[in-house]
């Protein structure tokens, strides 16, 4: 029997009726892979906020699933309500922020006088209190990097682009954590755990993809409830596969096998839906996310039973970014982000990751041996030792071995001289990293320098094929 076509996708956030019945459009403010962010205004109150029209299924709904639970974290961004109509994109309404980490150090470098030490404390603290949040209700963030970190007006700094986050356990576990009281209580942390006015949530959403084509408004309990008993199944055959990812943005180690290597071999891809929803079927992670430069080590090494250590990993990237106002590790391929890291670290074996030949990748991929690694003081000129110590802590190939949010909001870097300043003395730029409506998905450096090819611009290397397999040889 002849199959009828899949209905049209809207495309259009201006066509939708119970959109632009609440909110005045007035124009792009960015994209991303798999979005669209707008400005508008509300119409019954004025408010300003950000209408992200989001192309993929499974993005959007983990982008909900993720702040729902994390609503009240002060240093998350706010959902104020959702648009979920089945075959329409979902819309998410979120609070406006008008600018990010990305913009401060930009900022900071074109000044010439970078970014205070102060500063420097007031944003990591605000970061770590966010990432806390998420790893005490097992949310893994998985794409952690300055373009996410959006920042308001009044200097607070929020998590945002949560559409590759995962919930590791059931939706409301909170870790007990007998540090936690004391740190919500620490004078040093209590400017940023006040929520904000505007964190009161007001959740009316019209999720009729959800609700089996009902409308009306419901509770954020019964929504959340409704989003978690969807049919994970049925989602999975809805993803539109014309969104796969395919851009060197997320593209993956190739994992080898013999057959690969006739036609396509090193053009590395990753269609990013696909694995995913067979790792999920298994219970499994997918290795392929986040952003290179601030991908884990694991996640390179093709992982996929990692955890929460992943953002920890993009944690110490970030803070080594802020304090030099340089990337830490820009590959322009995964395998020369594993070069970079290699170079730094030294090789990864038994030793200093007890565990890692299990990883899929490990004998897939082979390194000539580096003698003389840099260490990690080398990529931190003019850094403070205690500067050095907290990026180490984070940026070390053993997942278990790195720090916690919650570790490193204790560490007493944060409680020597001098200390974080209060939000009213952040400079905060008056302007993003760069995208506006006339220059969509053009403000992500991160995006810019992707290849193809994984192996593009990368040194001689040699093919070894097996019965199980091939590998590859670097020198
Ligand atoms: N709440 C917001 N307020 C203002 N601008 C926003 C907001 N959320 C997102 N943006 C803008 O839209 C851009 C794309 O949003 P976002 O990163 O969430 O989308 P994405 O498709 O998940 O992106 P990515 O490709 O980075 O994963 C952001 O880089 C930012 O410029």
């Amino acid at each position: 029997m002849e199959q009828s076509p899949p209905p049209a996708k809207s495309w259009s956030i201006h066509t939708r009726s119970e959109i632009i019945s609440k909110y005045e459009i007035q124009g792009r403010v960015g994209s991303g892979a798999y979005s669209d962010v707008y400005k508008a205004r509300r119409l019954s109150d004025n408010l300003t906020v950000a209408l992200k029209e989001i192309h993929d299924y499974q993005s959007a709904y983990r982008e909900i699933e993720a702040l729902q639970v994390l609503q009240n974290c002060p240093n998350v961004v706010v959902l104020h309500e959702y648009f979920w109509r089945e075959d329409e994109d979902a819309v998410l309404v979120l609070e406006f922020l008008r600018t990010d980490l990305d913009a401060v150090i930009k900022e900071g470098k074109k000044r010439g006088d970078g970014v205070g030490v102060g500063e420097v404390k007031r944003w990591m603290v605000q970061i770590l209190c966010g990432v806390d949040a998420c790893h005490r209700n097992m949310i893994v963030h998985r794409d952690l990097k300055p373009t996410n970190l959006l920042i308001s007006d009044d200097g607070v700094l929020k998590l945002a682009d949560f559409g590759q986050a995962r919930i590791l356990m059931e939706p409301g576990f909170v870790a007990p954590d007998e540090n936690t009281q004391q740190y919500e209580q620490n004078p040093l942390f209590q400017e940023h755990t006040a929520p904000p006015a505007e964190v009161v949530p007001e959740m009316d959403s019209s999720s009729e993809g959800l609700r089996n084509k009902r409308q009306g408004i419901v509770s954020r309990e019964e929504s959340f409830r409704e989003i978690c008993e969807y049919n994970i199944q049925d989602s999975l055959d809805d993803i539109d596969k014309e969104t796969s990812i395919q851009d060197g943005d997320t593209s993956c180690l190739a994992t080898g096998t013999a057959s690969d290597i006739g036609d396509d071999t090193l053009k590395s891809y990753c269609s990013y839906e696909v694995e995913d929803a067979e790792n999920e079927r298994r219970g499994a992670l997918t290795s392929c996310v986040g952003t290179r430069w601030f991908r884990a080590p694991e996640l390179l090494y093709g992982s996929t039973d990692y955890g929460l250590e992943v953002d920890l990993w993009s944690l110490g990237c970030i803070f080594a970014e802020l304090l030099t106002l340089a990337p830490l590790f820009p590959g322009t391929s995964d395998i020369d982000q594993i070069s970079r890291i290699i170079s730094v670290l030294g090789n990864l074996t038994e030793e200093v990751w007890p565990g890692c030949l299990k990883l899929s990748d490990y004998g897939t991929i082979s390194f000539a041996k580096v003698e003389n690694p840099t260490g990690i003081e080398a990529c931190l000129p003019n850094c403070s030792p205690d500067e050095i110590s907290l990026v180490k802590k984070l940026v070390c190939y053993d997942p278990a071995a790195r720090a916690t949010a919650m570790e490193l909001l204790h560490d007493e870097y944060f409680s020597k001289q001098p200390l974080p300043v209060p939000l009213s003395d952040l400079r905060v730029p008056l302007t993003n990293s760069g995208q506006d409506e006339d220059s969509p998905g053009g403000w992500h450096g991160y995006n810019d320098m992707e290849s193809d090819s994984d192996f593009d611009d990368f040194g001689p290397m040699s093919v070894h094929t097996s019965s199980g397999g091939f590998s590859l040889q670097f020198s």
